[in-house]
């Protein structure tokens, strides 16, 4: 039986982990939940899964929490209830589900501690993605991708050297508002941008597929996860999102890896690897599909996409100025603080000012961040 925990367990990709549990309640046990200010529906997970440790956001709900999670369990908050549920549990395996760089020093807690990493959390690698693997081969810890497009490259390379490996692309959807053009984008709202038209997700990362940076923020993790040079990773328009991303070998054989977008089958492999269970999922049937279309990506049209990959080549502290400013504006965004188009002027903006620290440390990192959402907050 592996024993996991949940960064996020109240989230989409936390919701999803749950039902996996709950589908082969023999192979997995909960040790930890965590949740940000959803509590009543992290108490009814707490009831179900009886996990010894969870945490909330903040310190005036943990009175509440406490008085309705079975005796036994402990209630924490904050940072360091975060870094509980990840390091301070017998889990094997931690899910890494929250929303944001707030889950950089939990992740690495749980990999000082030799957890396996099962990373949905893609903000943590694009952040400092030098410092968490790094410290994961230090430790000997497998992080394992639940993202669709890195699980999908994962299962391609099957364990192939990447000398083997010609280049990777990672496909796109292109989002809520893929067909409009830029003229089109100036007026969106909020709740169009919220309709992704293949995955059902947080708001947070909706937002960012409908800007691209969420492609972005991928190929950034797929340098760190797959250790390859930015120039081997593409990405590539793909409107169905049945091809979750593939792999193109030295002798030109392509593998790719398909199925309905569900992410419970990524989910399940990061828990399951090197086994695989039955699935929930629907099967795909590609005679009911029949076509499927593909485009080269236009980064003029999706200019975020090109911040990515610049940043990425500059390294450093460029990508934590890349994903700070972002998770500001999108939150901006979502409140109704400013429009659509402002999202990526301000990403710009940031960049076009940031002078890139090579080889940061932790501190550095969270200087970083807090600088560039301040300056991202007054934009
Ligand atoms: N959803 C998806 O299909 C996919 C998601 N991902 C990645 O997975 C991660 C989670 O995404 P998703 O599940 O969609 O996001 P959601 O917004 O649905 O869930 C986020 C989770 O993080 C918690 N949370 C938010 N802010 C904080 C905070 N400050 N402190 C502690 N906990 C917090 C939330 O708690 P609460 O709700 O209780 O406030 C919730 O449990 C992201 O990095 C995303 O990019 C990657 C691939 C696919
Ligand atoms: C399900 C998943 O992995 C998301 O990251 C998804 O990739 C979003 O789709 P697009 O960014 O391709 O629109
Ligand atoms: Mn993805």
């Amino acid at each position: 039986m592996k024993k996991i925990s949940i960064l996020g367990s109240t989230g989409s990709i936390g919701t999803q982990t749950l039902d996996v549990v709950r589908m082969h309640p023999e192979e997995f046990k909960v040790e930890g939940l965590s949740a940000g200010t959803n509590v009543e529906l992290l108490i009814e997970q707490a009831k179900t899964y009886r996990p010894r440790k969870v945490s909330v956001s903040r310190k005036e709900d943990v009175d509440h929490v406490r008085m309705h999670v079975p005796e036994g369990t402990e209630v924490y908050y904050g940072n360091e209830g975060l870094i509980e549920v990840a390091a301070g549990t017998d889990a094997d395996t931690v899910i890494t589900a929250v929303m944001g760089s707030v889950g950089l020093s939990s992740t690495l807690a749980a990999i000082r501690e030799g957890k396996q990493i099962g990373l949905a959390n893609k903000e943590t690698l694009v952040t400092a993605g030098h410092l968490v693997t790094a410290l994961a081969e230090e430790k000997q810890v497998q992080i394992i991708p639940v993202d669709s497009e890195h699980s999908a490259i994962f299962q391609c390379l099957n364990g192939e050297q990447l000398r083997e490996v010609k280049q990777i692309t990672l496909t796109a959807s292109g989002g809520s508002f893929r067909d409009l053009t830029r003229q089109q984008l100036q007026h969106v709202t909020v709740e169009d941008a919220l309709k992704h038209p293949n995955w059902s997700m947080g708001s947070k990362i909706t937002i960012d597929s409908a800007t691209m940076v969420n492609k972005g923020l991928e190929v950034i993790e797929a340098r760190w996860l797959f250790d390859l040079p930015y120039e081997k990773i593409n990405v590539l328009l793909h409107p169905e999102s049945i091809i979750h991303s593939f792999v193109e070998f030295q002798d030109t054989s392509m593998i790719a890896q398909m199925g309905n977008p569900d992410m419970r089958v990524p989910i399940q492999y990061a828990l399951t690897y090197p086994n695989r269970l039955p699935s929930p999922a629907s099967s795909l049937s590609l005679s009911e599909i029949g076509t499927l279309h593909f485009r080269e990506m236009d980064m003029e049209r999706f200019p975020c996409l090109k911040l990515a990959y610049e940043c990425g080549k500059i390294g450093g502290t460029a990508t934590t100025a890349f994903n700070a400013a972002n998770e500001v504006a999108v939150a901006r965004f979502l409140k109704g603080d400013i429009s659509f188009l402002k999202i990526e002027e301000i990403i710009a903006r940031v960049l076009d000012n940031h002078q890139s620290i090579p080889s940061p440390d932790l501190e550095q990192i969270e200087q970083v961040d807090q600088q560039v959402r301040d300056i991202a907050t007054s934009l």
